[in-house]
């Protein structure tokens, strides 16, 4: 899918326009590079959500949780980025997770029934 240039307000400077195109790019891919990775870890995540189910694992596991939100943290302050929205956007990520567990686990439970 190619994207459709955004029409330039009359009287925009040229370079200007140059520089917010390349600066847009640089976004666009960067946004496919957050989509392709967030994939692969839903993916991986799938698996743990199946084996958990398999062997009756709870979907959640807090302490887990804990010392990867500790992790991100510290990995967001060392690359300049606020920490707080690193912590709000993995737990936002989290809560799929586990709602996708919960689905995989009750599936498996009714099939079993
Ligand atoms: O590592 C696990 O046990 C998972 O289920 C994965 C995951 C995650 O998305 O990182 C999700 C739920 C858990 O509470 C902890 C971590």
């Amino acid at each position: 899918m190619t994207d459709q240039p955004t029409p330039a307000p009359a009287g925009i400077d040229h370079a200007v326009l140059a520089e917010l195109t390349r600066l847009r790019e640089s976004i666009d891919n960067i946004d496919a590079a957050v989509v392709h990775m967030l994939a692969e870890r839903f993916k991986a995540t799938q698996q743990v959500g199946r084996l958990k189910a398999e062997h009756r694992l709870p979907p959640a596991d807090p302490e887990r949780e804990r010392r990867q939100i500790a992790r991100l943290r510290e990995l967001a302050v060392s690359a300049n980025l606020d920490p707080v929205f690193a912590e709000k956007f993995l737990n936002f990520i989290i809560a799929e997770v586990i709602r996708h567990h919960e689905a995989i686990a009750g599936d498996s439970g009714r099939a079993e029934a």
